[in-house]
């Protein structure tokens, strides 16, 4: 399939020559040729585009990063083609998500090799879409079918909407067409799969809100808000103007809000109003799915009101208690993780979503935060999940044998290869591989991989055919490969190959929340395996737990918490057991704070110790601090730095 359209833009005429040529040859056509951001929207309002390659540093004041915001929001993918590795400027362009990442001098087959996985990343994002579409067009008729109370419906339809628009909390707000308010509900989330539904009455009686108050409140409330997505700023006004949305921003600590209305063919106005802990989390996709599934919801959402209305003429001011809470059946989905922190629910619902998917997926993630267990449930929850998971610690294996082992050998392949050997990829074959610390993997041998990952393919070291086949990658990695990609030790090919779809484990103190239920965890766990008595931890105890900052995540609280146990007299841990003190740390840093000039010392040094002395020239130190090489001379002088 080579009809994609491609526009270059690119400001050097002879690279943009080159790259037409490559493109010709290889049957893609050429929508246009600009060489600013500002021609480049004039070519795009012109022609149909279905993929740019796109310089960074360009003719204008704008970037070609300041173009990938606008392709973002106009959903055209893109690929940067740029000599620039800076990994500033890479963290900048990674921002934008991009489709690949070409780094000049390139050859053509790097082009034509990007091109392909876009293709392949388009398509398969355009299949995510798809397949989230049909599945909740699905849920909804069959719940809307089902004989259940109109709260439970509407709590089932949220619960089912988590994975795909990820919330906190979603108000639903329905004004019939004479503008009569008939029903607002809030419905928020407790746990990974447990929500509560919280009519606004109700929610202003907990809130303390007294009647008068409550009318006030009311009448603020914006009769229609056009769908849109609020955060940072926006959010901050929004919730100034709109009372209601300040006291249910506040009680939830939330900080985004997306909003999407709907007309019902009776006239009746229902607004959807997402709202997250989490300030960037809401996308454009996310309206989109809404805005697909707008037939289905008109066609049964009425039906759910009616159910609604009707119980209130019932009622007549008479209040019966409703079930509100819902637990569906899958309360143990997820294997031994625990926490319940905005950051590692969000996890849990990138996980489910890309689990039956047989999309490679990266995890990445500070060591100690839970990669290898969220591998494991990413192939529990697959179809794979009767085959077996097959881990491979690249960082563990002698640089010598590494390939043998993961590819395997014929006999004779090698002095001492006595027999033949099935590698790591054949023995997981139907299953699994999880790859973990790729970024060690050796660079001759991330070629190998790129091949596994593209032709579905292996070869025995001293063999001479190519043997099919069929597994799921899953890699995960504690280094920043932008920055590996930088120092030239990993593939920029296989880095978006594998980085289809990434998984960010947050780090502990991203999610302090969680520390006291780990904690109490491991506490329950371990003093059951050490055989002892251990009824819980003293106030103190936990509060070190959680003002501490956790450089080995997870695992070093696993540690500290066995430590502990082992150590204490008492069934009651106390924070004499801990080897840190917080208040003490604290001091210390503080008595030991340096002068920005020394901290620019330091870090100079660092630098110049990672580039060899090298201060010029490409990954020399200027181009990593992202200053002239003539700054940095001065700087230096200045520090009394030599080489
Ligand atoms: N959410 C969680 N709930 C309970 N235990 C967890 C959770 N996350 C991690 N752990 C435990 O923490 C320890 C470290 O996890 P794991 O080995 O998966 O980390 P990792 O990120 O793969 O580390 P590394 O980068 O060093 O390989 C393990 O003992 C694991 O069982």
């Amino acid at each position: 399939m080579m009809t994609e359209r491609i526009l270059i833009v690119e400001d050097e005429f002879i690279v943009a020559h080159d790259l037409q040529m490559i493109l010709s040859h290889a049957g893609y056509k050429v929508a246009g040729v600009a060489d600013s951001v500002k021609n480049a929207l004039i070519l795009l309002d012109k022609k149909e585009v279905d993929l740019v390659l796109l310089d960074i540093f360009l003719k204008g004041k704008q970037t070609g990063i300041d173009l990938a915001r606008i392709l973002m929001e106009r959903q055209i993918p893109f690929i940067y083609i740029s000599a620039n590795s800076n990994e500033r400027v890479l963290e900048a362009a990674k921002s934008t998500l991009p489709y690949g990442f070409i780094v000049k001098p390139y050859r053509e087959k790097d082009v034509l090799l990007s091109i392909d996985i876009a293709r392949y990343r388009t398509n398969h994002s355009q299949n995510l879409k798809i397949s989230s579409k049909l599945f909740m067009e699905d849920f909804i008729v069959s719940i809307s079918m089902k004989p259940l109370s109109w709260q439970k419906k509407l709590l089932l339809i949220a619960g089912a909407f988590q994975p795909y628009i990820p919330f906190d909390f979603l108000g639903i707000i329905g004004i019939t067409k004479d503008k009569l308010r008939f029903s607002e509900v809030g419905i928020s989330r407790k746990q990974f799969d447990e929500y509560e539904l919280l009519p606004i009455d109700e929610f202003l009686e907990a809130s303390g809100i007294n009647t008068a108050d409550k009318k006030s409140t009311h009448s603020l409330f914006p009769e229609h808000i056009d769908d849109a997505i609020f955060m940072g700023e926006a959010f901050t006004d929004l919730t100034d103007q709109v009372p209601i949305k300040n006291l249910v921003a506040k009680t939830y600590h939330l900080k985004s809000n997306l909003i999407k209305s709907i007309r019902l063919d009776n006239g009746d106005l229902i607004t959807f109003s997402f709202y997250s802990r989490l300030d960037t989390i809401f996308k454009q996709e996310h309206l989109d799915l809404l805005h697909a599934l707008e037939p289905t919801l008109i066609g049964n959402l009425a039906h759910i009101i009616e159910l609604e209305k009707a119980e209130v003429s019932r009622q007549q001011g008479i209040k019966e208690p409703v079930p509100t809470v819902f637990n569906p059946p899958h309360e143990t989905i997820f294997q031994k993780i625990i926490g319940r922190s905005p950051a590692i629910l969000n996890l849990l619902d990138q996980l489910l979503i890309v689990a039956p998917t047989d999309t490679s997926v990266l995890i990445t993630g500070e060591s100690g935060t839970g990669k290898e267990m969220i591998a494991q449930n990413l192939h529990r929850l697959s179809a794979r999940r009767n085959k077996s998971m097959v881990a491979v610690n690249c960082a563990a294996l002698p640089a010598d044998l590494i390939e043998s082992i993961l590819f395997g050998h014929e006999k004779g392949a090698f002095t001492g290869a006595s027999n033949r050997r099935i590698g790591k990829f054949e023995e997981a074959n139907g299953g699994t591989i999880f790859l973990d610390e790729i970024g060690e993997m050796p660079f001759d041998l991330q070629a190998k991989l790129l091949r596994v990952l593209q032709e579905k393919e292996i070869e025995r070291v001293g063999g001479g055919t190519p043997i099919a086949v069929d597994l799921r990658i899953i890699a995960a990695t504690n280094l920043n490969l932008e920055k590996e990609i930088a120092k030239g030790k990993f593939r920029l090919d296989l880095f978006f190959r594998l980085n289809v779809f990434p998984l960010e484990v947050p780090s502990l103190r991203a999610r302090k929340e969680d520390i006291a239920v780990l904690a109490s965890y491991f506490i329950e766990k371990h003093s059951k395996e050490l055989g002892k008595i251990i009824t819980g931890a003293s106030a103190n105890f936990m509060d070190q737990l959680s003002r501490y900052h956790w450089p080995g995540n997870i695992r070093e609280l696993e540690h500290v918490i066995i430590r502990s146990i082992l150590l204490s007299k008492k069934p009651e841990l106390h924070e004499n057991l801990l080897d840190f003190n917080v208040e003490k740390e604290e001091k210390a840093a503080f008595s030991s704070t340096k002068t920005i000039a020394e901290n620019e010392r330091d870090h100079i040094l660092n630098v110049l110790n990672q580039c060899k002395g090298r201060i010029s020239g490409p990954g020399g130190a200027a181009e990593l601090l992202g200053i002239p090489a003539t700054t940095l001379n001065s700087k230096m002088k200045k520090l009394g730095l030599r080489r």
